[in-house]
């Protein structure tokens, strides 16, 4: 098939804006892999090396005996630590901030949660089934105490599922990147826009990976819909806590946990 895009001697002729020159691929694709290479929290190295890492029995116990609202308190936490560099990733991505804020804010929203599952795949030890949590390797017993062990196993399995495709910090840059601008958010105001920079990415994804022999892997990337309803569950998790813990929510989770994650309260 026609190569995607024209080479440099026909650089006159006329590209339908969908279309992209090499050398902006070549820079999209630089962009992509060093944003994520420079936000990225824990470097692969480190958490390689750490995987065979578990907790001991009693640490397990100790995690199990916690309080509900205390092992909230702290995995909230580290959400927010883990959005903050989402957030610094969006913000590096070539054309995000040239978004109208409100639609950076909408991308954010929705997509936070999503990019947090695709990074936590980086830390997930598939042939044990464990997660990089809090300097070791900890496996789903140990989140027992949240009461939203659906949510930590649904979690997990979407872990399982990335973690056996052995994904490359490359794959999972613009993986991450096209999940963070995806045109069809609900409250898009200028979806064109996003449209644009979301094909641009998928010329430039298609293009690394034809050149890598890793096209396979796309049809084996799970659905965006699996992603949202993972974010979904964690919603209605946090409604559960919520109505469990009145209060504690809106006195001891991070501001950005709230602005992302718990909708005003209707003073109705
Ligand atoms: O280290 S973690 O706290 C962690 C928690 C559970 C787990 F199985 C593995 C790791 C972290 C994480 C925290 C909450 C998550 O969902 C939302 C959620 C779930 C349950 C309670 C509160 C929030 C997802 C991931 C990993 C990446 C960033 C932090």
């Amino acid at each position: 098939a026609m190569e995607p895009y024209c080479n440099l001697s026909f650089s006159s002729c006329l590209l339908p804006e969908s279309v992209i020159s090499a050398t902006e691929l070549e820079l999209l694709t630089q962009n992509v892999v060093l944003a994520h290479q420079e936000t990225c929290q824990f470097r692969q190295e480190n958490l390689h090396v750490l995987r065979w890492e578990t907790f001991s029995t009693p640490e397990m116990q100790s995690f199990h005996h916690k309080p509900m609202d205390q092992m909230w308190e702290r995995c909230v936490c580290h959400v927010t630590d883990a959005i903050q560099y989402i957030v610094e990733f969006a913000k590096r991505l070539s054309g995000f901030m040239d978004l109208n804020p409100n639609d950076q804010i909408v991308l954010l929203k929705a997509g936070a949660m999503e990019l947090l599952l695709l990074r936590m795949s980086r830390a997930f030890n598939c042939y044990n089934s464990t997660v990089y949590f809090e300097g070791k390797y900890a496996q789903l017993e140990l989140f027992h105490s949240l009461g939203c062990i659906d949510l930590i196993s649904a979690m997990f399995d979407f872990c399982h599922i990335l973690g056996v495709l052995n994904l490359s910090e490359h794959e999972i840059a613009f993986y991450s990147a096209m999940t963070l601008l995806d045109p069809c958010r609900p409250w898009l105001q200028d979806k064109q826009k996003v449209e644009t920079l979301h094909r641009k990415l998928q010329v430039a994804f298609r293009h690394l990976l034809r050149r890598t022999h890793r096209e396979g892997i796309i049809s084996k990337l799970p659905h965006k819909e699996r992603l949202s309803a993972i974010c979904q569950l964690h919603l209605e998790k946090l409604n559960v806590f919520q109505q469990m813990y009145p209060g504690i929510a809106w006195e001891r989770f991070p501001p950005l946990y709230k602005e992302l994650f718990i909708s005003e309260p209707d003073n109705s």
